[in-house]
């Protein structure tokens, strides 16, 4: 019987996942990463309702205190980069650094098994040519969560299932019903695991950086009104600006020198294209030539048309790119990922650089733009 280590969050969809290999025979593991310090989502009901899962099932349980990993990815992650004005995205920073890498060394040095499974909406294929592992959207593009896992190795996606992700979450749910599972009826997570664990980003925020308030002011540096700190706003955003305007006023840049939040209009607030670095290569290794492909720079935004150009980086592995959009995009915002997409499948994907004055000058790094 095959092993496999299942993560558990103690939701309805990781115990289905769970319970459905299960059901195809493997010898199923249920780990629960503990990440987070205090009463919370995953930290202290999410265990309860795993480890009844897999008493249910009579499989093992194993949990991981995995506090210090979390906080030094995660949480200094996320302080670190609000406070120097970028939005980070914890999600795919989680997924490689806490999740996945840390369960498949667990579960090769400690449970002696080399596979691993969440119950992530994405799938895996192998690509016959070019022997390489390749990451697709979900079948249910309501829950695709393919953006977030644009980050996971070759090594990780090739040790990795995910049962869930040629099913809807209508599925899903009907499964763990039919399966009398405890945790069928279990709401969906609204939201980021720290929001929900902390009410809001600015409260988790609060905890860790000193407000400091200062001006709000539009593309001209003219003082429109004032703010309670850079860490809380985001790029694109349009409310709680707390500005009387005769048009909605979004965020589109900081100056951290001057501790300025810089508005302008919706119009004003759209770039014609932005850097990418820390970029990982999925289904294809990092080409040499501009390509073209769809390109989505947020978790719920749609992919749009875009031509990819390799940029120089210093140790030459490809792992900084200029996505050029064929429409100025709105709300581009540093620290998201940038993940591109042929059809179906991650080509591969990066974090948006904050863009500096150099960076729109014309490409001299890697070559003209063919358009
Ligand atoms: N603390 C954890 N320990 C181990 N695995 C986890 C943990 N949190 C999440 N996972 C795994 O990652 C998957 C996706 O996590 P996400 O936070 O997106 O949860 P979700 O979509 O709400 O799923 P679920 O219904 O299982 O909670 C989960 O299905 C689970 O397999």
């Amino acid at each position: 019987m095959e092993r496999i280590v299942v993560g558990l969050s103690g939701g309805v969809d990781s115990s289905v996942a769970a319970a459905t290999l299960h059901q195809q025979g493997y010898d199923v593991v249920g780990l629960t990463l503990w990440l987070m310090k205090g009463k919370g989502q995953c930290c202290s009901e999410g265990m309860v309702d795993a480890a009844k899962l897999c008493e249910d099932l009579g499989i093992e349980y194993h949990v991981v205190d995995s506090r210090e990993v979390f906080e030094r990815e995660i949480i200094n992650y996320l302080v670190d980069g609000y406070g120097s004005g970028i939005t980070p995205l914890p999600c795919s920073q989680c997924n490689r650094a806490v999740k996945f890498g840390p369960m498949l060394q667990y579960a090769r040095e400690e449970l002696g098994c080399d596979r691993i499974a969440t119950g992530h909406y994405a799938r895996i294929t192998q690509n016959a040519e070019t022997g390489r592992y390749e990451l697709r959207r979900a079948v249910d593009p309501a829950k695709d969560q393919s953006y977030f896992l644009y980050d996971l190795t070759q090594d990780l996606l090739a040790a990795c299932d995910f049962p869930l992700g040629h099913q809807t979450k209508t599925e899903t749910r009907r499964v763990a019903a039919a399966l009398g599972l405890h945790t069928a009826e279990k709401p969906d997570s609204q939201d980021l695991c720290l929001i929900e664990h902390h009410g809001s980003m600015q409260t988790f925020l609060d905890k860790y950086l000193a407000p400091k308030p200062g001006d709000i002011v539009d593309t001209e540096g003219r003082i429109l009104g004032q703010h309670t700190g850079i860490h809380h706003y985001t790029i694109g955003q349009r409310k709680g600006l707390g500005i009387a305007a005769a048009n909605p006023l979004y965020v589109v840049g900081f100056d951290m020198g001057k501790n300025h939040v810089i508005v302008a209009d919706r119009s004003d607030a759209h770039l014609p294209d932005c850097t990418v670095q820390r970029v990982n290569w999925v289904a294809i290794a990092a080409p040499q030539e501009p390509m073209k492909v769809s390109v989505q720079i947020r978790y719920r935004s749609e992919a749009v048309g875009a031509t990819l150009v390799p940029l120089a980086s210093g140790n030459g592995t490809g792992d900084r790119v200029r996505i050029v959009f064929d429409e100025p995009q709105f709300g581009v915002t540093p620290g998201q990922a940038a993940v591109w997409y042929d059809g179906d499948r991650v080509l591969g994907g990066g974090l948006i650089e904050a863009a500096v004055p150099e960076l729109s000058a014309p490409m001299t790094e890697a070559g003209a733009l063919s358009h």
